[in-house]
C-alpha cells in the first residue's frame, strides 16, 4: 500500500466523525444556520489566503518547472478560484459574499490550523512536512463530498448539493500532486522522518474537524483587543 493510501485509510474514522458532526449534517439536511455559515465564510476566506501563501513557501523547496508551475496554479486557486464554493454558501444565506467576509475574523481553531502549516514550512527544509499538513484540506473536503453524495439522494433543488459537487470534482489533480510528493518522500526518508510527516497529516485532519465545529459553535477568542 502506498504511503498516501495508508494515510487516507488512517483518517477515514476521523472523516466519518466530521460527516456525522452538526455542521456537515446541517448541509446534508439543509438546516444549517445562517450564523454558522457566516462564521465559516469569515474564517475560511482568511484561511485560504494564508493557505495560498504557504504554497508560495513551497516554491523554493521544489525543483522542476512543472512543480513550480503547479504551485503557482494552486496559489491562484486558493486565493481566488475557491471563491466559487464560498459564493454558493453566500447565495444560500442570501447575503453578499464580500459583505459577509468584510469584517472577517481570525478564530482560535483557524489560527492553530494555519500555524501548523507555517511551522512545518519554516521548521523543515523538505516540502513533504508542509505538504502533509496541507493535504487533508482538499482530501477531507473531497471525501466528505463523496460520502454526502453517495449516502443521500439529493433532489436537484437541494441548495447545497452544488457545494458538495464543487469539492467532489475540483480536488483530483491537486491530490495527484500531493499524494505523489508524499509517496516519493516515503521512499527515501527515515522511519522517524516518516512518522513526523504521518502525524502532520493526522493532525491536520483533526484541525479540519475542529474548523467545522468552530463555525458551528461560533468559536471566538475569550478577550477583546482595542
Ligand atoms: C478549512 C478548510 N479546509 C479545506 C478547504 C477546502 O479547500 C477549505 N476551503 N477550508
Amino acid at each position: 500500500m502506498r504511503f498516501s493510501e495508508r494515510l487516507q485509510q488512517q483518517v477515514e474514522p476521523i472523516i466519518e466523525r466530521i460527516y456525522q458532526d452538526e455542521f456537515i449534517q446541517g448541509f446534508v439536511n439543509d438546516d444549517i444556520s445562517t450564523e454558522a455559515i457566516k462564521h465559516y465564510l469569515k474564517a475560511d476566506a482568511r484561511y485560504l489566503n494564508e493557505f495560498a501563501k504557504v504554497y508560495a513557501l513551497l516554491i523554493p523547496k521544489v525543483n522542476s518547472k512543472e512543480e513550480i508551475k503547479f504551485l503557482v496554479e494552486q496559489i491562484e486557486f486558493a486565493s481566488s478560484g475557491e471563491v466559487g464554493a464560498h459564493q454558493i454558501l453566500a447565495d444560500y444565506i442570501g447575503e453578499p459574499y464580500l459583505e459577509v467576509i468584510k469584517d472577517g475574523a481570525w478564530y482560535p481553531t483557524a489560527d492553530h490550523y494555519i500555524k501548523h502549516m507555517y511551522y512545518n514550512a519554516y521548521a523543515h527544509e523538505h516540502a513533504a512536512y508542509t505538504i502533509a499538513a496541507m493535504a487533508p484540506c482538499p482530501y477531507v473536503y473531497r471525501r466528505l463530498a463523496q460520502m454526502a453524495l453517495e449516502r443521500n439522494n439529493f433532489s436537484d433543488n437541494h441548495k447545497l448539493k452544488e457545494w458538495f459537487n464543487f469539492y467532489l470534482k475540483g480536488m483530483d489533480e491537486l491530490m495527484v500532486y500531493l499524494d505523489g510528493w508524499l509517496n516519493d518522500f516515503s521512499e527515501s526518508c527515515s522511519e522517524a522522518e516518516l512518522k513526523v510527516v504521518e502525524r502532520n497529516f493526522l493532525e491536520s485532519t483533526v484541525h479540519e474537524r475542529n474548523f467545522f465545529n468552530m463555525a458551528f459553535t461560533k468559536q471566538d477568542w475569550e478577550f477583546e483587543v482595542e
